[in-house]
């Protein structure tokens, strides 16, 4: 069970609005399929997938294995944790202070480390491990497609020129499997005041892209352009695709890293997972040749992607971390850069 949060992590869920999430059907015509995920990475930076070929039963073996988990005892749980960031984790979100009303699994997705992270986790590792391999198999799989549908509807001359950060043998990609207790609402004064617990604070996702899915229990909210949250109906048999901070950067801010987060408004237990799709350590982020020419100059320094999560970690979950990577600008000329001219 997860003690509920101080009162500092609640917010008022009024402010929201009603439009719709763009919904991509992966199995139209390429070309048009291509400037639909453009079209959807530049707008929002967030859009939900239909038709892509996920087999459910991939799904639910992992969704059945996350269940089983978190029904387990505290004591059984705590046993997998503390996430120093791989385990269990409860309420604890990175190691800067974040919390939320929340418990989780973190898992690399090298197979030396899952497999090893399972033994703390499961009764039948194996199984467990299995599961795990193979969502993450598939989750890949569907980041590939959709980087080589934007290198398309980019007309980047070479096809794979994103996916390949998300395709090496050494990439850093994490597997997280979020679980959100449910709030009794006749217990809860502050539901009744129309505020809503924070399960997962409002951040970006720093990696290049996330592949979510979630059961049928709401939560997750996204930020609109014009600064709205918008809530995202649930939806198990599909899955949702947020643009990262890292590929804000290789599309030179064209696509825009969406800010999300998870209340925990719900009579039921959420349950959700994201595979974060991210290049290996040693490799450098910059954009793509074409997005960066004289006319639009690159807008951040380069950096590899061990130096981009030294930043994220040491920061806190809301924070703009590609602020400290960003060009400085003409405009952006500070009055003590002014005063220190020399005449
Ligand atoms: C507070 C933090 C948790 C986080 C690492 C960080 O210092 C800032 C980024 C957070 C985040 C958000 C997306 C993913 O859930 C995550 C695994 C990631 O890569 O960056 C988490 C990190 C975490 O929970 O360890
Ligand atoms: O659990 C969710 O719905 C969102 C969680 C999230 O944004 C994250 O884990 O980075
Ligand atoms: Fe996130």
């Amino acid at each position: 069970m997860v003690a509920p949060s101080p009162t500092s992590m609640r917010v008022r869920t009024r402010k929201t609005k009603a439009v719709g999430i763009p919904t991509i059907d992966l199995s139209m015509e390429r070309s048009e399929l291509s400037e639909q995920v453009v079209r959807a990475c530049e707008e929002y930076g967030f859009f939900k997938v239909v038709n892509h070929n996920v087999p459910r039963e991939v799904v639910s073996r992992l969704e059945e294995k996350g269940t089983e988990f978190f029904s387990k005892s505290t004591s059984e749980k705590t046993q997998a944790g503390p996430a120093t960031p791989f385990g269990y984790g409860c309420r604890n979100i990175g190691l800067n202070g974040d919390m939320g009303d929340l418990e989780y699994l973190l898992l690399h997705t090298n197979p030396l480390s899952f497999t090893e992270t399972s033994k703390t986790i499961a009764n039948d590792p194996t199984k467990f491990s299995c599961a795990v391999s193979d969502y993450i198999e598939e989750a890949k799989e569907l980041a590939c497609k959709i980087l080589e549908l934007v290198a398309e509807g980019l007309w980047v001359p070479d096809k794979f020129s994103l996916s390949k950060f998300i395709k090496d043998v050494d990439c850093d990609s994490v597997l997280r499997i979020n679980h959100y207790p449910p709030v009794n609402k006749n217990q809860d004064q502050y539901e009744q005041l129309d505020q809503a617990r924070v399960g997962f604070g409002e951040h970006s996702d720093p990696q290049i892209l996330t592949i979510m899915r979630s059961n049928n229990v709401g939560g997750l909210q996204i930020e609109t352009p014009d600064g709205l949250w918008l809530p995202v109906s649930p939806d198990p048999n599909e899955f949702f695709v947020m643009v990262g901070d890292a590929l804000q950067v290789l599309t030179n801010g064209r696509f825009v890293s969406v800010r999300h987060r998870a209340l925990t408004n719900a009579a039921e237990a959420r349950m959700s997972m994201m595979y974060f799709a991210a290049p290996p350590l040693n490799w450098w982020i910059s954009p793509l040749p074409k997005m960066a020419t004289p006319h639009n100059p690159s807008l951040y320094k380069p950096f590899t992607w061990a130096q981009y999560k030294q930043a994220a970690y040491s920061l806190r979950l809301g924070d703009t971390r590609l602020d400290l990577f960003k060009v400085q600008q003409k405009e952006d000329t500070s009055i003590v850069d002014i005063l220190v001219q020399p005449k």
